[in-house]
This record gives structure tokens, sequence and C-alpha cells, in this order.
């Protein structure tokens, strides 16, 4: 069907169009015949009658209690019927089509317009326009269309982003990458650094759906590295290659419902065959995120050695049950269970009883990017809460105007810009340094980084809700990132180690270098 034609009107014009029977409003310069619509507003009919809405310009009226993205519903945005004369729309909407916000502190320094930064240089900026704009695009409405229906992320979207090479982007820089053509050429493999890293982590974050976030390949994130670390050369061969090219999924399996931070206490058992050529994996796993669609399993077991990593692939023994937990279905996340589980030797992941080295040698990385979404996350929640403490009004004025909604921008925009700083500089250190040396040296910073970014993520969760007031407990509407983010912040405080243990990790690192002669 051919799109309606959009007339011009004076005001005046509009003006005119005042009654229950002719019901005509003007917002941000567009006009909308809301005659028919009226009895179907979800607000109710009487809101359009009152004094200052018909025929009149209703914008203030509008943002104070809708989100800009309702009129770009296809159902809403056919009740314009024109726009005002020798006018243009001023309102822009937060996704936008690779569009950077001008909302102060809404973007990270190095992306607004007259500040300078160290460590970006002109491939990160080209890079970065290339993947924000792919993730408003292709990602964005996927994200909110899957947190809605709860089903996995859309197949189209893995696809789409195996052809950028942003599955094998998101392993980090390395010898994966090598002969890939990374996001149609823009970037060369060799070129790929950790703040190319950090770019594609922060901005799947915006999407603004937690769940989902996970759900967009989290298990091959965390889950792949031991692969391509320290699998055989046939494993990676056959494995790596499947996965990156979203056809086969990988998730991994450490935590169980009797350990999660305690490594050494997992209960899941491999024992070899007697002629010594497979594991028979028995146990079960919980909180496994992407498991739901593993195709494989990268599972810490029990061995007579000690610890040890195994890849299991799907097959009769496994089973998988979603697990029902704060955020949506569309991360996938279960209980495994393995009984009898028939594994060739070939898939352990590193040596027989040295499955610790391989797990510890991933957290590091795994945390790093959970300090990354969490700084972009904390970073659209001081956006949504700048935009509504200046919309809204109470007491004949706008929230912001009183200084205690101030006070409390004031801490997130610091903690914000804190967690920003010091992760730009933690990257630095590691586009600097061996795996080893990383190991070594920043398996504490990034500890304690982290830890630092969740709690400060909750006390932004907690103040944001004050701001929004019953709008962010409300799961539509103006305040619906903000609720969704208050409910799912706990999981960035559990996931890669409790906050707790955490901390105490970074502080035991930093004893350990204590000089022995320093003294008061
Ligand atoms: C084209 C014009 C309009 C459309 C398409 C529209 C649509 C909607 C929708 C979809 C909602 C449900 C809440 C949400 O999803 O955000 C809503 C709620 C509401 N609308 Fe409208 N609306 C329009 C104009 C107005 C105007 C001019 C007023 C005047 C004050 C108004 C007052 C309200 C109120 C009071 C609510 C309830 C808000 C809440 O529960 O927090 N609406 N509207």
């Amino acid at each position: 069907m051919a799109s309606k034609e959009l007339k011009s009107f004076t005001r005046e014009e509009v003006a005119k169009h005042n009654t229950e029977s002719n019901l005509w409003i003007i917002i941000d310069s567009k006009v909308y015949d809301v005659t028919r619509f009226r009895n179907m507003h979800p607000g109710g009919a009487s809101v359009l009658l009152e004094e200052g809405i018909p025929g009149e310009d209703a914008t203030e009226a509008f943002y104070s209690l809708h989100r800009h993205e309702v009129l770009e519903r296809p159902q809403y945005k056919r009740l314009q019927i024109g726009y005002i004369q020798g006018e243009e729309p001023q309102i822009v909407s937060t996704i936008n089509d690779g569009a950077i916000s001008k909302v102060p502190y809404a973007e990270p320094t190095w992306l607004v317009d007259g500040y300078h930064s160290p460590y970006y240089t002109e491939s990160h900026r080209r890079f970065h326009k290339a993947v924000r704009k792919f993730m408003d695009d292709v990602v964005y409405p996927d994200a909110q269309a899957r947190e809605a229906d709860g089903k996995r992320p859309s197949q189209l979207v893995f696809d789409k982003m195996a052809e950028l090479e942003l599955h094998a982007m998101r392993m980090g820089p390395g010898k994966h990458l090598k002969g890939r053509t990374l996001m149609n050429g823009l970037v060369k493999p060799e070129e790929f650094d950790y703040f190319h890293e950090l770019i594609i982590s922060q901005e799947v974050c915006r999407c603004g759906a937690r769940g989902y976030g996970d759900g967009l390949n989290a298990g091959c994130v965390i889950g792949l590295p031991p692969v391509l670390n320290f699998g055989s050369p046939e494993l990676k061969a056959r494995v790596v290659p499947e996965v990156l090219s979203g056809k086969k999924f990988i998730c991994l399996a450490i935590s169980e419902a009797q350990a999660g931070s305690d490594v050494f206490g997992l209960q899941t058992t491999a024992t070899k065959t007697e002629d010594g050529k497979h594991w028979i994996v028995n146990g079960t796993k919980k909180w496994i995120t992407n498991g739901m669609w593993a195709d494989y399993f990268t599972v810490g077991c029990k061995t007579e050695d000690g610890f040890t990593v195994i890849l299991v692939e799907r097959q009769e023994g496994v089973e998988t049950k979603p697990i029902k937990t704060a955020y949506s279905p569309t991360a996938g996340t279960s209980f495994v269970t393995f009984d009898n589980v028939k594994v060739p030797v070939e898939n352990m992941l590193g040596e027989e009883g040295g499955g610790i080295f391989v797990i510890l040698s991933n957290f590091n990385h795994e945390r790093w990017v959970m300090c990354c979404t969490s700084a972009r996350s904390q970073r659209s929640v001081v956006e949504e809460c700048l935009k509504w403490t200046t919309q809204r009004k109470a007491f004949g004025k706008p929230l912001n105007s009183q200084a205690v909604v101030r006070a409390k921008l004031a801490g997130m925009i610091a903690r914000v810009e804190s967690i920003q700083s010091w992760l730009e500089n933690i990257t630095h250190q590691m586009n600097n340094m061996s795996y080893k040396e990383q190991a070594n040296k920043l398996a504490g910073p990034i500890a304690l980084l982290k830890m630092y970014s969740t709690r400060s993520a909750q006390e932004t969760a907690t103040d944001a809700v004050q701001i929004f007031g019953g709008r962010g407990v409300t799961q539509t509407g103006m305040g619906r990132f903000i609720e969704h983010y208050h409910r799912t912040i706990a999981f960035d405080a559990l996931l890669g180690g409790a906050e707790d243990v955490l901390a105490d990790l970074g502080v035991r690192q930093a004893m350990r270098s204590m000089p022995k002669n320093a003294r008061l």
C-alpha cells in the first residue's frame, strides 16, 4: 500500500480541529489526527481533551508521558496527517541510524566533538562507526523483539555477524583472525587490538536488553577461548570454523548447583575408559548461558589427577533444561545434565589435571569484557536519566531543577566516567602485554575493576529508579529501560566471579607484590 501524502498546515488551521469529533494535535511540528484513535488511546480518551491539547501543540505533554519510539510504531505513525508549514521536527531518538548522541556523558569522551584521547586511532573511529550502524540497524530491532517474545536471537543476526567476522573479533586479537576480512575490510587482522574489541562489546550492550545481550553468543565469548588456546590442532580445525561462522554454538559449563566460584568444589566427573580412548562424563551444570541451544560444552570436570577441562559435544546423554531467571529466556540459561557421555580423549583442553590454568587464563578476558559492557550500560542509564529529568516536570519545574536529583546525576556521571577511564588504561596495558604478562599483572586490577563496575552499577540502578519513580519499576513506557536495568543488574555482579570474591582476589594479588622491605 502506498504511504499517504502528508499535507502542510498552519498552526491556525490545526487549531480549528479542537473538538471530540474532530481532534487534531501537534507533536514536534507534526500534525496528528487522533479523532478515531481517541477511544483506543492506552492513556484514556479524556486526557486528549484536556486544556491545551485539542488543536494545540502537545509536544511537552506528550514527551513527559511517552517515549519517542511510540510515534515510530507503525500503528501510531499512520496517525500523522501532515506537518506545520515552514517547521522542521527537532526530536531525535536514541537508537538512530548509527548517530552519536549529543546528550552530555551519553558517549565516552573519545566520541564527543572537541575531546581527545591518547588511545583511539583513525582505525578505531572508522571501525566504531560501522559497528554502531550495524548494531542500530540489525541488532537493536531483533533485541527488542526477542526480549519481548523470549525466543533466542534470530539466526539471521548470527549470520550477518559472521559475514562481518564479528564472532571472531569478539575473541579478541590473535591468530584466529588471520586471513579473515574484518568488517568488510575496514580493519586488517594484524591491526585489530583490544580497543577494537572494547568497541564491539560496548556497542552490543547498547541494545538495552540484558538477556538478549547474553543470548547473542556470550557463550562463545567465554566458551571458545579454551578451545582456541588449549585445543589440539585437529579439534580446532573442526570446531572453530563452525562456531565462528555462527552455524554452531558453544557454551562454558563450569558452575554447578553445589559450586560456583569454588572451582575445586565441582562434582562433575570424567573417568577414562579402560582402553584409554574416551572420557565418560557424569554430572550436572547450572546457570549455563546459551546452553539451551549449544552444540558444544566446554566442561570443567573432576578427574583422577585433579581438575580437567573437556569439550563435550551434544549427543545422547546430554540434556539441557531452561532455568527461569530474572532476565529473559533469550539468554538460553540452562541446567545441563551429562549422563554417561562418551567423549574422545582428543577433546581434552590443556593437560590432564591442568584445568585450573585453562579456566583462570580465560577469566581475565571474560571479566574485562564484562567491565566493557557494564561501563556502557551505566552510560545508557545516565542518558535515560538526563533526558527524563529534563523533559519531566514536577511541581511546575523540570526534575533537574531539584538539587537532590542533580546530586544523584553527579554520582552516576562520576562513576561511569571513572570506570571508563580505568577500563581504557587496562585495555592499553593489554595491548602492550603478552597473554602471560596479562595473567600475572592484570588479574588483580581487572578483578578490582569488575568489582567496582558492578557495585557502581547497582548504586546507579537504585538511584535511577528513584529518579523515575513508579516508571522505574514498570516494564513498559518511559522507564522501561530503567526497570530492565534494575531487574537484571545482579547478573553482572555475579557472572564471571562474585563481587566479594573478586575484591578479595584483587587485594590478595596486591599483597603478593608487596616489597618485603616496605615500612611506614
Ligand atoms: C499521537 C498521539 C499519541 C499516541 C500515539 C499515544 C499513545 C500512547 C501509548 C501507546 C500509551 C501507553 C504507554 C506507552 O507505551 O508509552 C500512552 C499512554 C498515555 N498517554 Fe498517550 N498517546 C498520544 C498522545 C497523548 C497526549 C497528547 C496525551 C496528553 C496528555 C497523552 C496522555 C497519555 C497518558 C496520561 C498515558 C498514560 C501514561 C502512563 O501510564 O504512564 N497521550 N499513550
